[in-house]
């Protein structure tokens, strides 16, 4: 009996050690290995759909994203991307805007050349102002349903990227600003400005994926007070409070600081980065891969009532009549 248990115990522990070990060595096989692992773990590309084609044939490449809202360089030495949302005033995002940045998340996805990629803003003030409320405000059925959808490619894209992602917020960045920075992996902002989920501020609801993109860098606790109360966070609060990562004193230093932190990676292996990024991104992305439809009829019919539209009105009142003044 006894050595019946033995044996049963030790292969228990032998099947169990294998499949502990199974990614690490599946890692040191080679290429083809990983992407089967990664399949098996379901954080392939299946996670992003419809990945374009790769961009334009390298040089210090301006890479052209097919409109002027998105601007894409690739540094060619150091592998590393800059991604520019150029939409003034404020960078809303809406439907193009959007569909400009997944074709420039998803091209780089392709390109085997990328080691890394900073998203900015050509705004000398505002990274981005959030979703473009003029999408959910009266909305055309057609078009909203594009936009939410294209919203959620963006954000698998960008939070699911495999390659490694730095926001180098140049300027304001509420709501739709802010969850597209916690999609990266690290924040550097400039000083003086504002950041923070504030939708709750416009009698709105922050979807499940902002909040848990929020609580990937910030504590429950704080991020439980911040979300109900709509909170902005000055540049030195988000340092405080961990939403962002550095400060820098302006654009240029921001982007510098970027560089160095995904020059760190070039002593990584880039396999083991990857994974462990996936791994930990993994529940998310899955949740919404499998609930982009659920998702999609909450928002539609959320914005559909008439007690939203009236809050998004006085809102967006609101902000022209600080224009105004
Ligand atoms: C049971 C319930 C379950 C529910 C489940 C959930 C269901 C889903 C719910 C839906 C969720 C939707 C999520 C939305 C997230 C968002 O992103 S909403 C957008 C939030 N954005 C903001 O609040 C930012 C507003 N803007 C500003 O605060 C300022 O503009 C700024 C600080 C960014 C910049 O200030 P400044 O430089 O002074 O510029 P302004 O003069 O204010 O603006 C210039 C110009 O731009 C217009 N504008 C600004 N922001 C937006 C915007 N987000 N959308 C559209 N337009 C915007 C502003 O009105 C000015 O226009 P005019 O020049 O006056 O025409």
């Amino acid at each position: 009996m006894l050595p019946t248990m033995m044996f049963v115990i030790d292969t228990a522990g032998l099947v169990l050690r294998l499949f502990l070990l199974l990614p690490i060595y599946r890692i040191k096989v080679n290429f083809l290995d990983f992407v089967r692992y990664a399949k098996m773990m379901n954080i392939t590309r299946q996670l992003r759909p419809s990945l374009a084609k790769a961009l334009m044939p390298t040089a210090m490449r301006a890479m052209s994203a097919d409109s002027k809202l998105v601007e894409l360089t690739m540094n060619e030495k150091t592998g590393i991307a800059t991604v520019t949302m150029n939409r003034p005033p404020v960078n809303s995002l809406n439907l193009e805007l959007l569909q400009g940045l997944l074709k420039a998340f998803e091209g780089l996805e392709d390109d085997r050349k990328c080691r890394g990629m900073i998203l900015t803003s050509s705004s000398p003030t505002v990274f981005s102002a959030g979703l473009d409320i003029m999408e959910m405000y009266k909305p055309k059925p057609d078009r909203v349903k594009e936009f939410w959808t294209t919203l959620q490619d963006v954000w698998l894209a960008l939070y699911g990227s495999s390659f490694p992602t730095v926001a180098a917020i140049n300027g304001h960045s509420p709501a739709g600003g802010c969850l597209l920075s916690l999609c990266c992996e690290y924040r550097i902002m400039c000083p003086n400005y504002s950041i923070g989920l504030n939708e709750t501020k416009l009698g709105i609801v922050a979807p499940k994926w902002f909040m848990s993109s929020m609580l990937g860098a910030i504590p429950y606790r704080e991020a439980e007070l911040a979300l109900t109360s709509g909170r902005m966070f000055s540049t030195d609060e988000a340092l405080k409070i961990g939403l962002i990562d550095e400060v820098a004193s302006d654009k240029a230093d921001a982007i510098a600081k970027s560089e160095k932190f995904l020059s760190q990676f070039a002593k990584i292996h880039p396999i083991a980065r990857k994974l462990t990024k996936l791994n930990l991104r993994h529940s998310a992305l899955e949740w919404m891969q499998e609930n982009k439809e659920l998702d999609l009829n909450i928002f539609i019919s959320f914005v559909g009532q008439p007690i939203v539209q009236k809050s998004l009105e006085k809102y967006l009142e609101g902000l022209k009549a600080k224009q105004a003044k």
